[in-house]
């Protein structure tokens, strides 16, 4: 695989802050499925929003690399080493989505990227473009940021299959040592098992980087979305780890709903009531909860109560989608899995590779082009990511729009993936 030796044209993390130079070098993985379709179009967006910011000033250089089918097909495997180290070294980078097989087969290469490059926030912004059709009454309400822990929960891959000799093993340790545990599962002969890892540590750099992005960005209130009354010590502990990082680490500039526990115990409802009243008018910005399964009710009942939200692997995957149905669909739902320590980010959409669309020049690609666009605010390239959000608002307003959003508007015309992509460089 043509991999070009890390040059001056790396971006890199000195000091906690990117250095970007004029011409990055940013590896890129089409993807699979839909995914080389949105590509095609995503990159001739980003590189005309660049050339309109900058002219000549700034430019990108695409580096393929390569994973899923087409990295089997060429290489004879899935996830090739070289691809890797790329995004690693070369910092910054962008992917399509890339296919899973279901019950058995490899297991999932975006989620053994994020895993390998310890990207360990999925960061899923939430917002409504004026005229995008919407099944909720009231879609401008909706403007949240989903903060989805990347690296740990049921997605670590820590699974033994019905009836393997590996299984067996594991029961038989389960048994011998835990014997009470092991009673309730209730048919162990014909169980397969999946085990949820979830730490202090991966909880608390998840809620550090939501609660930053709340202060950086003048949200009002990081609500974690937990299901801490059933899984007590993985998702209850991750409530009280994430109450206790706000408390102790952002005393100053956030209020919780557990020290209005506190005070209300102590001192009443009346006195709890003020002191959150006060803290908020001082611009604190609100920690509180929600269990999981009412969060997905109220997202769509009252979205104005939700802003910033910090959550587990697997309830952040499901949110991710259902918010996205509120403000248009999936084809709109942008991406980033990042490690704000060390740098290293991969953009990719919420949605996966839509196979029956696949070459067809169909699906929207708004949610790569977003996920570019956040990609450039991230570099700090913020005039060509406002092109973009400014060219998408005008696009859609004109009512030029692919299937996904045509099929919900009145009066729109349905253009092409490539065509969507025409619109917008037109419109920037
Ligand atoms: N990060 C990643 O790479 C991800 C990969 N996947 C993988 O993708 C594969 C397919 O997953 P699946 O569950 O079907 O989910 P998909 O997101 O691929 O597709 C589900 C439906 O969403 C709509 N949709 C998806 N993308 C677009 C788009 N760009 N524009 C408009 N509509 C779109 C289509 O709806 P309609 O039929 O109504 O037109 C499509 O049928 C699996 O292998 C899965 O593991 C899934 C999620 C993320
Ligand atoms: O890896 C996959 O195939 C699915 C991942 C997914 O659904 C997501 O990250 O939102
Ligand atoms: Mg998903």
């Amino acid at each position: 695989m043509n991999n070009p030796v890390l040059n001056s044209n790396a971006i890199t993390m000195q000091h906690g802050r990117l250095i970007v130079p004029d011409q990055p070098i940013i590896p890129y993985i089409e993807g699979d499925g839909t995914g080389p379709d949105i590509w095609r179009a995503t990159v001739r967006v980003l590189d005309a929003a660049v050339a309109k910011s900058y002219q000549d000033q700034r430019k990108i250089q695409w580096l393929e690399v390569y994973a899923g089918e087409k990295a089997y097909r060429l290489f004879d495997t899935w996830l090739p080493d070289a691809t890797v180290d790329a995004c690693k070294n070369y910092l910054v980078s962008i992917k399509g989505p890339l296919t899973t097989p279901i019950g058995g087969g490899i297991r999932s290469l975006n989620v053994a990227l994020r895993q390998m490059l310890d990207m360990y926030v999925c960061l899923r912004p939430v917002r409504w473009f004026n005229g995008v059709p919407s099944p909720v009454k009231n879609p401008k309400s909706v403007d949240m940021v989903i903060f989805r822990e990347n690296t740990e929960d049921i997605y670590a891959g820590l699974e033994f299959a019905q009836k393997q000799q590996r299984l067996r093993t594991f029961l038989a340790l389960l048994k011998e040592h835990f014997p009470d545990q092991f009673k309730k599962i209730r048919f162990p002969l014909t169980s397969g098992i999946g085990i949820k890892p979830v730490s202090s540590e991966g909880t608390e750099r998840l809620m550090r980087a939501a609660i930053d992005y709340a202060i950086k960005n003048q949200r009002r209130s990081v609500t974690i979305v937990h299901k801490g009354n059933i899984m007590k010590y993985t998702e209850g502990a991750f409530r009280n780890w994430a109450y206790a990082l706000a408390e102790n680490e952002f005393a100053e500039q956030t209020y919780t709903w557990r020290q209005s526990e506190k005070t209300k115990d102590e001192k009443g409802e009346a006195a709890a009531n003020a002191e959150q009243a006060d803290a908020l008018a001082n611009g604190k910005i609100l920690i509180k909860d929600a269990i999981a399964d009412i969060a997905l009710q109220q997202v769509l009942t009252r979205p104005e109560d939700f802003d910033v939200i910090a959550t587990l692997n697997l309830n952040g995957d499901y949110l991710s989608d259902a918010l996205a149905a509120q403000v248009g669909g999936i084809g709109i739902a942008p991406g980033g899995n990042i490690n704000f320590l060390t740098g290293t980010a991969v953009f990719e959409a919420t949605h996966g590779t839509a196979p029956k669309y696949a070459n067809l020049d169909k699906v929207n690609p708004g949610s790569l082009i977003l996920s570019g666009e956040m990609m450039l605010r991230y570099l700090g390239w913020t005039e060509a990511a406002d092109a973009i959000i400014q060219a998408m608002d005008a696009t859609i307003a004109s009512k030029r729009v692919t299937y996904d959003f045509a099929r919900l508007m009145d009066a729109a015309t349905e253009i092409k993936c490539s065509e969507f992509a025409d619109a917008l460089i037109a419109n920037m």
